[in-house]
């Protein structure tokens, strides 16, 4: 055979989905494909020239023994991240309509820890998402040795307080009086590239509404403001049940749609529920 003639590689078929807006491209990996590089994310996520999307899935197969499989996430701009909330409910559905995972319950293994998943019908989905970790070496948050409800650094002369808190990947929480015309363009970006948060950070920007109600934007790390971001609306729950601002049960309502997060008590798992949707099935063959 001439060397000069090559097969030509095989395309890449993926699923394009959605969390309350939050959008995916899913791959399935579980034949030991390796995941996709950085380039190769970048070009996926393009609105114009890709399949464009927020966040990469990648299932694989489990890394514990109890789960169907495993999900790694890569952000639009290549970069790598430790969760992501509203791409493990995708990939629960996924899953789901694979017929690998079934039954009332099912587990999941992402980079963060393995997670208890449970189908809830009509497309809906609830996670077990860890328990909140409020280390500052945990988030990490540098500059502060003990964990507190609140934080301050300094931004360009003003004083910006925030709560912090690990779920597996970093955020940082401002509760703002209005949601609608908080700074997220212009402070979150900034705060991200504050010392404060060397790993940089999901930034969220929530407006209590009620005991049991709040709103939230998120500007997110390696995206920039998304219509949903699941570990953040769980980050908002937590930081704000903890300075006793919210109940134990909140609803989160995000510009993409609407998450409900519980968290029973301070040790416990804080679960997050919400919708999974199926936009199209592609093939990349670029
Ligand atoms: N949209 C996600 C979070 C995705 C990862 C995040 N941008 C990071 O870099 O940590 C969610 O729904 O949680």
């Amino acid at each position: 055979m001439n060397a000069a003639v090559r097969a030509p590689a095989a395309a890449l078929r993926f699923t394009k989905m959605h969390g309350a807006g939050n959008d995916f491209v899913v791959l399935d990996l579980r034949g030991g494909t390796p995941p996709p590089d950085a380039d190769l994310c970048r070009a996926l996520a393009d609105r114009h020239t890709g399949a464009g999307c927020d966040q990469i899935l990648t299932i694989e197969r489990p890394r514990s023994a109890q789960a169907t499989a495993s999900y790694r996430i890569w952000n639009a701009d290549g970069s790598s991240s430790q969760q992501c909330g509203n791409g493990a409910r995708c990939v629960a559905a996924w899953l789901v309509r694979d017929g690998a995972a079934r039954g009332a319950e099912f587990w999941l293994d992402s980079p963060a820890g393995t997670h208890a998943v449970q189908p809830l019908g009509g497309g809906h989905y609830r996670i077990a998402m860890g328990v909140p970790d409020f280390a500052p070496q945990a988030v990490p948050l540098a500059g502060f040795a003990e964990a507190q409800d609140e934080y301050a650094v300094d931004i360009g002369g003003a004083e910006v307080r925030f709560g912090a808190v690990s779920m597996g990947n970093p955020h940082a929480v401002l509760e703002v009086l209005d949601v609608d015309s908080a700074p997220v363009a212009t402070l979150g970006p900034a705060l991200q590239r504050d010392g404060a948060l060397p790993q940089s950070g999901n930034i969220g920007f929530a407006e209590v509404v009620a005991r049991d109600r709040i709103r939230l934007r998120v500007y997110e790390r390696g995206v920039g403001e998304t219509l949903a971001c699941g570990s953040g609306a769980c980050a908002a729950a937590a930081v704000l049940i903890r300075r006793g601002r919210v109940g134990r049960e909140v609803a989160v309502a995000l510009p993409g749609g609407e998450l409900r997060i519980a968290w029973p008590d301070d040790i416990a798992q804080i679960t997050m529920a919400g919708p999974a949707a199926f936009v199209f099935e592609g093939e990349w063959s670029a």
